[in-house]
């Protein structure tokens, strides 16, 4: 699609919907306009004329005045449907469904290379920072080691809210909704799976490996114990949301969302609020960090914009690394990584699973923990891991490659 006039079918005028529509607004520079508007409820007040909405998608993916569709329901099975079609019917799109595109990702390749139509999403990862195309484009060539980030802005919001201003976790999270940073279903965000819905599209982007949200091990806020909030606090760190893929000296991947201690030195210790942040390090430019605002209405329309305005000259992914690195897969087994966790007495952690355990407390008072090393791949099978009462948080260091239990043993002889 190489044309400068666009006129826009849009799906949803919820917070990013109306955002883009005021976004709109204020650049003429575009010449993009919405045409039709395909909402849900016909009971909700609307803020623009009755005759631009309608409830039946046929209307919009069958009308040839549009030329492009814009995806911004909050349903992921639904937008599945939709962008599906609109891309058989010729129409390019753009979406921010992060949970759509994570567990249609290979379908969603295939149907842009048959098709030849474009889809663009850099508003499904990090809303305002441009890290897709970045990953696509800029690093095509310098091989990248690692991404490295707190991708998902509601968390860090409330995060935020209570380390630094003190507030209970229910009560920043109900801000978070208000403030329309959460997803329609916050567990989404608070259950890590949003951030790992996040990560499966940077690793497609960063590494050329498509895999599923699920081949990923995702813990998320909802499980930090006051121990182990008290033990960040005591050791002057922050506790952050941190998704993580680095690539392994065996050539694999090692990827996981988790809790995890960050220090003030850390790029990512000064991600406040609902801002998102992304370290990558690669091979010749070394660490870069990116940092912008990761949720809310008009910085996420402004990547859906930067999409709106890629699409008028052309642009398109193609995915390069995909067919680059067709051997990568993710390697959980081969990685291992350093964890503080905090347990009652009813539920503790099998011992046996960890390599080494390093430090161990036990109060009746304050609760018991211990710091170890695990492999990822263990963590992720743990039983443990999901009983109540079991928080585990990753210590400052990364994800790395598993030293074998006897080659450490050797070591330590
Ligand atoms: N909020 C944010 O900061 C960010 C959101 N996103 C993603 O953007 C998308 C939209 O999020 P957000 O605007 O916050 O969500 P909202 O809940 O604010 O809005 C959702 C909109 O989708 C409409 N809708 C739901 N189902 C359908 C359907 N089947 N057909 C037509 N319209 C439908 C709703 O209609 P109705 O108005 O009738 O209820 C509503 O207008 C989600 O995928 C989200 O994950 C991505 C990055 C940031
Ligand atoms: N719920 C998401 C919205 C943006 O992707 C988040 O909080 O990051």
């Amino acid at each position: 699609m190489t044309r400068t006039n666009i006129t826009i079918g849009l799906f949803g005028f919820g917070v990013v919907g109306q955002g883009l529509h005021a976004v709109l607004e204020r650049t003429p520079g575009l010449r993009a306009r919405i045409g039709r508007i395909a909402v849900k409820d016909r009971n909700k007040a609307r803020t623009l004329p009755a005759e631009l909405f309608t409830f039946d998608k046929q209307d919009l993916l069958d009308d040839p005045s549009l030329d492009v569709i814009v995806e911004l329901i909050d349903n992921a099975d639904e937008a599945y449907v939709i962008v599906k079609q609109a891309l058989l019917n010729g129409k390019a799109v753009v979406t921010a469904n992060k949970k759509m595109l994570a567990e249609h990702l290979p379908e969603l390749i295939e149907l842009q290379k048959t098709t030849g139509v474009p889809l663009l999403y850099e508003a499904a990862a990090c809303a305002s920072l441009p890290v897709i195309r970045n990953l696509e484009e800029y690093y095509d060539t310098d091989l990248l080691d690692s991404v490295e980030g707190i991708i998902n802005g509601s968390t860090n919001y409330i995060l935020t809210a209570m380390n630094r201003d003190g507030q209970p976790y229910a009560e920043a999270l109900a801000k978070a909704q208000k403030l329309g940073f959460a997803e329609s279903n916050p567990a989404l965000d608070v259950e890590g799976l949003d951030a790992r819905n996040k990560l499966v599209l940077l690793l497609a982007h960063a590494f050329g490996l498509v895999a599923g949200p699920e081949e990923m091990l995702a813990v998320g806020i909802d499980r930090i114990s006051s121990l182990a909030a008290a033990y960040a606090r005591e050791q002057g760190l922050a506790i952050k949301l941190v998704a993580e893929a680095r690539r392994l000296p065996d050539g694999g991947i090692a990827a996981a969302v988790l809790p995890t201690l960050v220090a003030p030195g850390h790029e990512l210790s000064n991600v406040h609020d609902e801002f998102n942040g992304l370290v990558t390090q690669s091979g010749f430019a070394d660490r870069q960090f990116f940092l912008g605002r990761g949720a809310g209405a008009f910085p996420t329309a402004s990547a859906v914009l930067s999409d709106l305005s890629a699409l008028t000259y052309g642009y398109r992914y193609e995915y390069k690394k995909i067919q680059q690195n067709a051997h990568l897969s993710l390697a959980p087994d081969a990685a291992e990584v350093d964890v503080l966790v905090t347990f009652s007495d009813a539920n503790a952690p099998d011992e046996a699973d960890f390599t080494v355990v390093h430090e161990q407390f036990r109060s009746a008072q304050r609760g018991n923990y211990f710091t170890g090393t695990i492999g990822l791949g263990q963590l992720a099978r743990a039983a443990w891991l999901r009983q109540p009462g079991v928080c585990v948080v990753r210590l400052a260091s990364p994800l790395r490659a598993a030293v074998a239990v006897e080659a450490l043993a050797e070591a330590t002889v």
